[in-house]
Parts: structure tokens; sequence; C-alpha cells
């Protein structure tokens, strides 16, 4: 089981727990044992009492209370022993579960965004849901039942063959077969469970798709339709329920099958030696008949466990995979690199590694902080990829980007992300309320300041005109903000940052053109200082920038100021007089 290694380092944290559950189980075993040599005993009392070996009935009556009394107690610290096992074992599982979540939730947020695109979501989510759930069963049960199991063996075997060997040798031999018959039911039971869960992943994603687009259902009147696929799809879901429901139904009648074979044969061998006279007590038969139905549970666990254990490991595999992958881009700069924001881009080209899209051919441009570029060309043409670059989310291929004069690789990545405020071209905001997602930029922020920022981007009036005001909550479970109003919250979340680089890409899309002069006339007031990009298909987006860089097809066409570019022939000035006819009409 080399995957499951990984995990020795939390038996290694959690070693102290592990060893007080190890000698909390045994003693916990030991008192259960005793439990059937008390019964034993009681029963040879009686017996002696029908031989006449005893008389006094008195004798007989205090000899079965103490007995009594014995068992009880017994029983009730076995059982408290084992409460406190359970309470050992499992919750070390529990804490195992959520260091392991947190190394995986951690490692995945280290990754680039190469991985992300190369790996489904739905599988990011499995593995630290579902394989962690599978690895917690070996870190709690399996080794919970594996101790237990074996405790129980060592003390129970080798008191029985200290009595009666020879009918401990027949008692036991039904007990591997039963332990074999587990295992293969187990390894059954969760092949036929891994497809039923595929089913259900199916049938998840089916729903949450549906209602997500529930609006596009109704709108073209497809219900029959995606009613039909969910039948379709639930009907073979259910044939594959029942084929599980098939195999685990035999899972009880197994074990009692095998539990009623080893009783007969204790009945019947030890019979046959009682009266032969091999065994001398009848308490014996009652004692190995109680030990033959301690032991079963144990014998079946065997079975159930090595199944938990394979699935363990390659739950285990799976999450390694993930964990073994380095992150492309790393932070190799441990002292503090504070960001000015000039940025040079020295005949830069870059390639996306799994389009093979040449998004960027020898771009080279300056920008000095306190001034505004602005970035326009059609779809594809490169502007959106210029803006993930001066965040680091990408390395270059070819060419050099300079911030402050220093070759970006070389900046302190965690100093460059937090000197960047970033609105992407989809607004993006979490299930929270306005005011979180706003602080989110900026956790310290007071309220004036969030207030500030909401202005500045223009959408407080929207704002405060919601029931809850900021404290509105969005998403699934809150409104739904419209195209320009999230674009809006989005801006706030930036400016609030107060960062000295501002990435703005195409987030004004969805503004009218009024709101977008006023919030246009805001930034220039906060960007004083800063260093901007935007990125827009709107010349009055650009219009003021001290820079406009026209790009196609990833190369640079043109640049120059507002006044310059209208007045040279080519696709700014094209776009300016098409632009200009539409505001007119
Ligand atoms: N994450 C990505 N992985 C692979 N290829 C990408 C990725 N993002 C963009 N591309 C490709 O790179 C090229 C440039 O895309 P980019 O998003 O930079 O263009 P854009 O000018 O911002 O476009 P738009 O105006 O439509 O936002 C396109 O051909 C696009 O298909």
């Amino acid at each position: 089981m080399p995957a499951l290694r990984h995990l020795n380092k939390y038996f290694s944290k959690y070693k102290y727990r592990l060893i007080i559950g190890l000698v909390i189980t045994i003693i916990a075993r030991i008192f259960a044992t005793m439990v059937p040599t008390l019964v034993g005993d009681s029963v040879d009392v009686v017996e002696q009492y029908i031989n006449k070996e005893i008389t006094d009935i008195t004798q007989v009556k205090t000899g079965l209370i103490i007995n009594i009394s014995l068992i009880i107690g017994a029983l009730l610290i076995s059982a408290l022993f084992t409460f406190l096992m359970r309470q050992t074992f499992i919750v070390v599982s529990r804490f195992i579960e959520f260091d392991l979540k947190n190394e995986i939730f951690q490692h995945y947020e280290k990754l680039s965004l190469n991985f992300y695109k190369k790996n489904r979501t739905g599988d990011l989510m499995n593995r630290i849901s579902e394989d962690v759930t599978k690895v917690r069963m070996y870190v709690g049960p399996a080794i919970m039942y594996s101790v237990n199991t074996i405790t129980l063996f060592v003390v129970v075997i080798s008191y029985m063959i200290s009595i009666a060997p020879e009918l401990t040798l027949y008692t036991l031999a039904p007990l591997p077969i039963l332990s074999v018959s587990i295992y293969k039911l187990s390894v059954a039971i969760h092949k036929r469970s891994t497809v039923v869960q595929e089913f259900l992943s199916k049938l998840t994603t089916f729903t949450q798709e549906s209602f997500s687009g529930i609006t596009v259902i109704k709108a073209y009147g497809i219900e029959p339709q995606t009613q039909k696929n969910f039948i379709e799809l639930s009907n073979k879901s259910k044939e594959k329920n029942l084929d599980l429901a098939k195999v685990q139904a035999l899972f009880f009648p197994l074990m009692v099958l095998l539990i009623g074979f080893s009783n007969i044969l204790v009945i019947y061998i030890g019979g046959k030696q009682f009266i032969d006279g091999t065994i001398k007590d009848l308490g014996i038969i009652v004692e190995f008949i109680i030990f033959v139905n301690m032991l079963t549970w144990p014998v079946a666990t065997v079975g159930w466990v090595s199944s938990i254990i394979q699935q363990a490991e390659a739950s285990q595999v799976r999450i390694n995979e993930f964990l073994s992958q380095e992150p492309e881009i790393t932070n190799t700069v441990i002292q503090k690199t504070p960001v000015r924001g000039d940025i040079c881009f020295d005949n830069v080209s870059f390639t996306y590694d799994d389009t093979n899209i040449t998004a960027l051919k020898n771009i080279s441009f300056c920008i000095k902080n306190g001034e505004t570029i602005g970035f326009i060309g059609k779809t594809g043409s490169g502007k959106s990829t210029i803006l993930d670059l001066i965040g680091r989310l990408y390395d270059v291929s070819s060419g050099e980007i300079r911030v402050d004069e220093t070759p970006i690789k070389d900046l302190n990545l965690n100093d460059l992300r937090e000197s960047i405020g970033y609105v992407p071209q989809d607004a993006f905001l979490f299930s929270d309320t306005i005011e979180n997602n706003i602080k989110f930029g900026n956790e310290k922020a007071s309220e004036k300041e969030i207030h500030q920022a909401a202005k500045n981007a223009v959408v407080h009036k929207n704002i405060i005109n919601f029931n809850k005001g900021y404290k509105t909550v969005l998403g699934e479970r809150g409104i739904t903000l419209s195209g320009g109003q999230k674009q809006r919250v989005s801006i706030a979340r930036a400016i609030i940052k107060n960062p000295a680089i501002l990435l703005f890409d195409d987030c004004l899309s969805a503004v009218d053109t009024e709101t977008e002069e006023e919030i246009l006339n805001n930034l220039r007031e906060i960007s004083e200082n800063k260093t901007t990009f935007i990125v827009t298909h709107r010349v009055s987006t650009a219009k003021n920038a001290n820079k406009i860089i026209v790009l196609e097809d990833g190369k640079i066409t043109q640049q120059g100021t507002h006044n310059q570019l209208i007045k040279t022939n080519g696709y700014y000035k094209e776009l300016y007089l098409k632009q200009l006819n539409e505001k007119e009409i």
C-alpha cells in the first residue's frame, strides 16, 4: 500500500491518541472475554448441583449471584471501554480527515490555472470529498476493527486453546470461509456502489444544470424533453441501486449461516467430547458457543477491512496524483518587493499550452505609475491575455515583463498580486452579502470606505434601494444582480483595495454610456497615483488613456493617444466613426 504511506505523517502526529486507543481496546476486550468464562462457571455450578456434587442450594444461589454480578460488572466496563475506543480511533480519523482536506485544498490553491483547465471541477471536488471519506474509513474504522480483531483473537483463541485445543480447531475452522466470503461480497458491493455513485453524480449534475438553466428550458418550452431525459437517467440509476441491494442483502444471511454452522459444530463436536469424557464440564460448550459468536463479527470485519483498505489505497493514489503536481508559477523571492507600478513589456510572446494558440506576438510597450493605458481590438486579439501576464497567472513564452525595472519573475509573487486590483471580464461574485463581496478586496475596510468605493463605482444608489442594502445576500439563496450591477460591484471591490495597479478587463461593457462616463470620471481621480490598464471594445472607454494600443491577432497594429489615432487610418478610426454614428442614431 505505497500510496497510503502518505498518511504516516498524520499517524505520527496523533501517535499518543492512537497508543491510548490501543490500550483501551485491549482493556475492553479482556473484560468482554471474561463474560463467557463466567457464564461457563455458572453452568458448571448448576451442573454440579444436578450431579449432587453440591447439595446446598444456598451455595448454588450465592455462586450464581456472584457470577451474575461479575458478568454485569465486566459487561459495563467492557461497554465503557468500547465507547472510549470509538471515541479515540474515530475522533483521530476525523482529525486526519480534516488535516488531509486542508492539505488538498491548500495545494489546489497553489496550483496554476493550467491545472484547473486540465481537470474538471467535479474531479477536483470528488478527490477532496469522496476520496478523503474513503481514506478516512481506513484511518478510522479499518484500524479500529483491526486492532479490535487482533486483540480479541489473541486473548480469546489463546484462552480457548488452553481449555480445549481440539474443540478450538473445529470451532474456528469455518471462520476463514466467512472472512473470504465477506471479502468477496465487500468487493462486489464496492463495485456496484461505485456505479450507483456515478449515476448519482450524473443525476445531480443533470438536475443542477436543469435548475441553473431553467430560464432557457422554459423559454424554449423543452420541459417535456427534460422530464423524459430525467426519467431515463433515474430509471438507470434505480436499476443500479437494485443490483446493489441484491448483493447487500446477502451480507447478513451469509454471516448468520456461517455462525449457525460454527455453533452446530461446537455443539456436535463438544457434545461428543463431553460424552467420551475429553471435556469434563458442560460449561465449556456454553463458553465456546459464546466465544464463536464473539469472534464472528471480528472475522467478518477482516474481509470488510481488506476491501476498505483497497478502496482507500485507490483513493489515496488519486489524491497523491494531485498533491504531487507542482505549481507552474511559484514564488521564489522571500524578501518583500513593494510595487510602484512602472510596467514594461519587452518583446513579449505568449502561447497557451493547452490550445497551442499564440495569443501574443512580440508585444512591447511601457507605462509609468500614474498613467492609464487602453487596449482595444477585435475579440480574441489577446487583450485579456496581457492582463493575465501582469498578474503572473501565466509566465511569458519569450521576451520579458519588467515591473519597476525588475523582471517580473524576480518579484515576490504575493507582493505583486497584492498590488493588483483586477476586474475580470465575467464579474464573479460570491454567494455572500454585497458588503462582503466588496470587502473581499480589503478585509479591514470600514463601512464608510465600502460606501465610498461603491459610490465611485456608481452602484451605491442601486445597493441602498435593495431592502437589506449592503447586507443583501447575492447568489443562489439571494438576489441576482443585473450584468451592469455585477460589473460595478466588482469595480468597487478593486477600488477598495487601493492597489498600485488596476486592471479593468472589458468591465464596463454592460453599463450604459452615461454611467460609464461617470465611473471613468471617478476613476480619473482614484487612479492618479496608480497604473491603470483598461481593456475595452468601446472607444469611449479608452479615449482618455495616456496611450491606446490596438491589437490584432496578438500583434500591436497601432498605438498613440486618442487624438493621434482618430487622425490615422486604421481599426481605431473606423471603430471611432462607427461608434460615433451609433451614438448619433
Ligand atoms: N485560458 C485559455 N486557454 C487557451 N487559450 C486561450 C485562453 N484564453 C484565451 N485563449 C485564446 O487566446 C487568444 C486571445 O484571447 P484573449 O482572451 O486574450 O482575447 P481578448 O482580446 O481578450 O478577447 P475578448 O475581447 O473576446 O475578450 C484567443 O484566440 C483565445 O481563444
